[in-house]
């Protein structure tokens, strides 16, 4: 797998008028990187993924893709596909005729992988629209117009339609909104088989166990600035304290012992809800709770459920964006 760098970001800001969408942004992806851009809503995601597909250019600092700066604003940079927004298609054509579409219209100015070996005849273009509908799954209704297709099609089509360029850089806002959970797993195959060969992904998305599975880095904004940048293992250990549902067979002896273990704070105060009677919040550091564990099996207390009440994942991005999703609007 390549290794070189195909994004470099150095102190990127972009302003809209008295806006400061970016502030200041590093970004680093190598070769074969899925790398997730998460962050509040407003954070300035859409505007980096816009940045780095060439719909506008950076207010200052450096921007590199694939070696070379970004020029002029409104074309695609070569080697770059994805989009930003949904995908741009036509309704009034079937999913076949768009991506034919597409293909024509690029033409000559494919600026993938292996673009200039490619055959340029008819035959050959039918060939690797059909291959392309079949990677995101949409084989099937390769003939019905566009008009008919749900949200979750229209992204998978817009991910076919990056993928005709065979790109080096992929770059998609919110690959995953709208599909169902068969879809979903669908783009994660295609997208990690296009970073196993090589290809850079850059993705904004919502969703935690998203990130999780596929990114090997994330990128956390808020309000225009980068406030974790990293492993996405790394972002997990930003977590903190947590809290633990623990469910138990005694849980009025699993209270006592609970706000007896030093470092352990007892949430729920021993006054557990009608709809869990057996379950118990507590609040600590990991070693704190793993006393709590050691002290409850010593009583005889079995423990039949025990969790964070909120993912590791989702905690360290609340800690960092001031705990709320409408921190930055
Ligand atoms: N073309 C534009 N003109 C003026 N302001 C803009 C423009 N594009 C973005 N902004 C502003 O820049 C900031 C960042 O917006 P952006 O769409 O990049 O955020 P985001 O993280 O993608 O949000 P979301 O999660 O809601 O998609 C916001 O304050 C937004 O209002």
């Amino acid at each position: 797998m390549e290794t070189s760098a195909v994004v470099r970001a150095r102190q990127v800001s972009k302003s809209f008028g008295e806006i400061v969408a970016l502030d200041a942004v590093d970004l680093d992806v190598p070769a074969g990187q899925v790398h997730g851009l998460i962050g509040p809503n407003g954070a300035g995601k859409t505007t980096l993924l816009g940045l780095l597909l060439g719909l506008a250019r950076v207010s200052s600092g450096s921007l590199e893709v694939l070696g070379a700066d970004l020029g002029m604003p409104g074309v695609p940079p070569a080697g770059v596909a994805g989009f930003v927004d949904g995908p741009g298609l036509y309704p009034s054509l079937t999913a076949r005729q768009n991506l034919a579409a597409l293909a024509a219209l690029r033409g000559g100015r494919r600026g993938g992988r292996r673009g200039d070996r490619r055959g340029s005849g008819r035959h050959t273009t039918d060939a690797r629209v059909t291959a392309a509908l079949d990677e995101v799954g949409l084989g099937e209704v390769a003939d019905d117009r566009l008009r008919g297709f749900s949200l979750g099609m229209r992204q998978r089509l817009g991910l076919a339609a990056a993928l005709l360029t065979e790109p080096r850089l992929l770059v998609l806002d919110e690959p995953s909104n709208g599909l169902d959970p068969a879809g979903t797993r669908q783009v994660h195959r295609v997208l990690t088989r296009l970073a196993d060969t090589g290809v850079a992904i850059v993705m904004s998305s919502h969703r935690m166990d998203e990130l999780a599975a596929l990114c090997d880095e994330v990128t956390i904004l808020h309000t225009g600035r980068v406030v974790f940048s990293g492993p996405v293992g790394k972002l997990a250990a930003e977590s903190g304290d947590l809290d633990y549902r623990v469910v138990t067979s005694r849980p009025d002896e699993a209270a006592r012992i609970a706000a007896a273990t030093n470092g352990v704070r007892l949430v729920t105060g021993g006054a557990r809800s009608a709809a869990a009677p057996d379950a118990l919040t507590v609040h600590g550091p990991v070693a704190a709770i793993d006393d709590l564990v050691g002290s409850l099996v010593r009583g005889g207390i079995a423990i039949r459920e025990l969790g964070p009440v909120v993912p590791p994942l989702e905690a360290a991005f609340l800690a960092l964006t001031d705990g709320t999703e409408e921190g930055a609007r």
